[in-house]
């Protein structure tokens, strides 16, 4: 491990999805991204944002190990990443839970995955349903929650492994806007309690300046960094933090980059 660790290392990342078949069926490789370079520190919440499709989501896969890049490197505490980690926790847009097992065995399932599941581990994940406002669910399947708790069980299960390092696909996409702020405050409230690292995908300016110690603005397919936004708010975000002139200039700035940056980058 390398003495300077930090969460997250991309350098050139670049992935091209190869086409396939010939002539007027083929299907033409997709340079998803280029050239991207980013670094994430112990302890930081990033969020990206960028055009749609221009490629967040295998940014993400990359560093969570599911798909190579194609040229330059991603690091995760320092090491290479060569495959799936048991330090990265990952929650997506559909929470993905199992029906059939209730919240607290969906939260241990990827205990389960990486070994025994002790008592420690129970605990660690009912200290987590109680953050996440579950404490008194336990029992119930996922049928029986409303969408904003079964993501709150989702990012429960990506933390219940005690990951270091958070990935997060857009992981309140799915919910109606009033239900999507009170996850933000909620999502806060526990990066901050579990001090964790974590790195957020979204379509949401505000959510990202409100989540965040930094966000990154991607340009058009082939997505590349054209800028990062440091929200200057102590740690603690509030939904008053949100009518404020300050917020609302640094949500400009991101909107702003968003923007222009629909003009593609580099050709
Ligand atoms: N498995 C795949 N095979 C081929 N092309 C793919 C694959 N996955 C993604 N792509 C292409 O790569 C590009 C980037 O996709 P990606 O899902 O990373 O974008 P995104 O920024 O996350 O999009 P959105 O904001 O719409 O969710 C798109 O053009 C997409 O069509």
């Amino acid at each position: 491990m390398s003495t300077e660790e930090h969460a997250v290392e991309l350098a050139g990342l670049r992935h091209v999805f190869a086409g396939r078949g010939r002539g007027r069926r083929a299907v033409r490789d997709v340079e998803a991204v280029k050239d991207v370079d980013l670094t994430v520190e112990p302890g930081e919440f990033v969020s990206i944002v960028g055009p749609s499709g221009c490629g967040k989501s295998t940014i993400l896969k990359m560093i969570a190990g599911l798909l190579r890049p194609t040229e330059g490197s991603v690091r995760v505490w320092g090491e290479p990443v060569t495959g799936p980690r048991r330090d990265i926790g990952i929650a997506l847009q559909d929470a993905t839970l199992l029906p059939w097992r209730d919240v607290m065995s969906n939260c241990l399932f990827p205990v389960e995955l990486h070994g025994k599941v002790t008592g420690a581990a129970r605990e660690r994940v009912s200290g987590l349903l109680e953050r996440a406002g579950l404490a008194g669910f336990e029992s119930r399947r996922p049928k029986e929650l409303s969408g904003g708790m079964r993501q709150r069980v989702a990012i429960c299960r990506a933390l219940a492994d005690d990951p270091r390092l958070l990935l997060l696909d857009e992981p309140f996409g799915s919910l109606d806007a009033l239900t999507r702020e009170q996850m933000n405050i909620d999502l806060n409230r526990i990066w901050r309690e579990t001090e964790k690292t974590a790195l957020l995908i979204t379509h949401g300016i505000d959510e990202a300046v409100l989540l965040s110690t930094r966000v990154v603005v991607l340009s058009e397919r082939p997505g590349t960094v054209v800028e990062v936004v440091t929200p200057p708010f102590p740690k603690e975000r509030t939904k008053e933090l949100m009518s404020t002139p300050e917020f609302a200039e640094v949500s400009g700035q991101v909107r702003d980059r968003l923007f222009a940056s629909d003009v593609k980058v580099g050709g």
